[in-house]
């Protein structure tokens, strides 16, 4: 359902984090080993399963998943609704797994703007009071001002005239609209929004995504859980959820055919591994075990040349993986691979039956990995014939 799109997603994250490096410390919300278990009368569900995630300030976030990976889950551990069974949450500088009930109510009032997939207006109040309504919860500004601020904010997402009607008066989109202004109101720095276009037609839905888009340009932080592919690929960075984990973003980039549930399957059975730098992590000649990912930094890859010393046939970063010649002809390593000297690696590590199980459950991955197999393997012939 979401194929093809991982790979542009996915360079834009890169690209995104190598910014955060050059800007310094940018990040706004931290996820630390992020678990949650629900009491079930089936006995104990994990629904979040060591989450560990940040979000850098003016972000805009996809949260994808099927249903019941745990993204509405996320977002109640982000927003203090929930709290989690063990781990951190912070934002900014607060420790929010850790305020009790009266001090979460206003720190949230303050710093998290909610917007949902079915609005949540009060029936019974005009659209301005909706407006004003938070900032009376929080006695941020004076009463003559929050009706002022209510007014700019229903301006600013075009329902300034209507400010006086009922919810019921209005469209679904309008209402939804009506929400995002009310999400603002205490000018929060995050907006969460659940679906918040899941009961909108499309082009209504497009015209709710602009306004969000509008606000990312405005500084504002946005995670927005979507079933929407078309929305996921115009955000900056996509976060796949599968089980109750996040996908790596580089393992969904590496294996970019599979579907979520191949990919919340390798993210159970993989392994992560680290190298230092210049250190082997697999050699020529010797039995092919396993298959790789890279989930940070470089490799090198290289061969013996005949009268001593190495050929380099070709470096790989996140993103790619390597291993899959020696496995997929049940043979030796052709090639030898070391972590760059550099960054040294880490890497996601699926076993000789794992690679093959995956292989048999996605005919389009075999096509692909065996395509990759056989233009590296014929470079690498090229190589070493030119430097003979
Ligand atoms: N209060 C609860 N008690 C027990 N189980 C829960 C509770 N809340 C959520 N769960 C379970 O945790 C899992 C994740 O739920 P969550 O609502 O986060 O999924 P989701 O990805 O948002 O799904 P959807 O797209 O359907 O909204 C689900 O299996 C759900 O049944």
């Amino acid at each position: 359902m979401f194929k093809g799109w991982f790979q542009r997603t996915t360079a834009t994250v890169a690209a995104h984090v190598e910014g955060a490096y050059r800007n310094g410390n940018t990040t706004l919300i931290e996820l630390r080993n992020v678990s949650k278990t629900f009491e079930t009368a089936a006995g104990p569900f994990t629904a979040l399963d060591s989450i560990t995630l940040n979000v850098d300030r003016g972000e805009f976030v996809a949260i994808i998943g099927k249903s019941g990976s745990g993204k509405s889950t996320l977002m109640n551990m982000i927003s203090g609704i929930d709290r989690p069974t063990s781990g951190e949450v912070f934002i900014g500088d607060t420790a929010v797994h850790t305020l009790n009930e009266s001090e979460m109510a206003v720190w949230r009032g303050r710093n998290v703007g909610i917007v949902f997939q079915f609005f949540q207006l009060l029936p019974a109040l005009s659209l301005v009071e909706n407006v004003m309504l938070p900032m009376d919860f929080c006695a941020m500004f004076t009463p003559r001002e929050r009706h002022e601020r209510a007014m700019m904010l229903l301006d600013q997402v075009g329902m300034a005239d209507q400010a006086h009607k009922l919810p019921a008066a209005i469209s679904g989109g309008q209402q939804q609209r009506v929400a995002i202004a009310r999400a603002l109101a205490n000018n929060p720095p995050i907006i969460l929004a659940d679906e918040p276009t899941g009961n909108l037609d499309s082009k209504t839905a497009q015209q709710v995504f602009a306004l969000f888009e509008r606000l990312v340009d405005q500084g504002k932080t946005i995670l927005m859980v979507t079933h929407d592919s078309d929305m996921a690929r115009r955000v900056s960075r996509a976060v796949i959820l599968a089980d109750g984990r996040i996908v790596n973003e580089y393992v969904a980039q590496a294996l970019s055919t599979l579907t979520l549930d191949q990919l919340g399957w390798v993210m159970r059975h993989a392994e992560t591994h680290t190298y230092a730098p210049g250190a082997i992590i697999l050699k020529q000649g010797e039995p092919a075990d396993n298959f790789y990912i890279i989930t940070k930094g470089e490799v090198e890859v290289f061969i013996d040349h005949p009268d001593g010393g190495e050929i380099i046939v070709n470096h790989l970063s996140s993103g790619a993986y390597f291993g899959e010649i020696g496995l997929l002809r049940e043979g030796c390593r052709t090639a030898s691979v070391r972590a760059s000297f550099v960054t040294g690696c880490e890497v996601a590590v699926l076993d000789r039956q794992e690679f093959h199980t995956l292989l048999a459950e996605s005919e389009t991955t075999r096509h692909v990995i065996d395509r990759v197999a056989h233009e590296r393997d014929a470079h690498t012939r090229a190589a070493e014939a030119s430097a003979l």
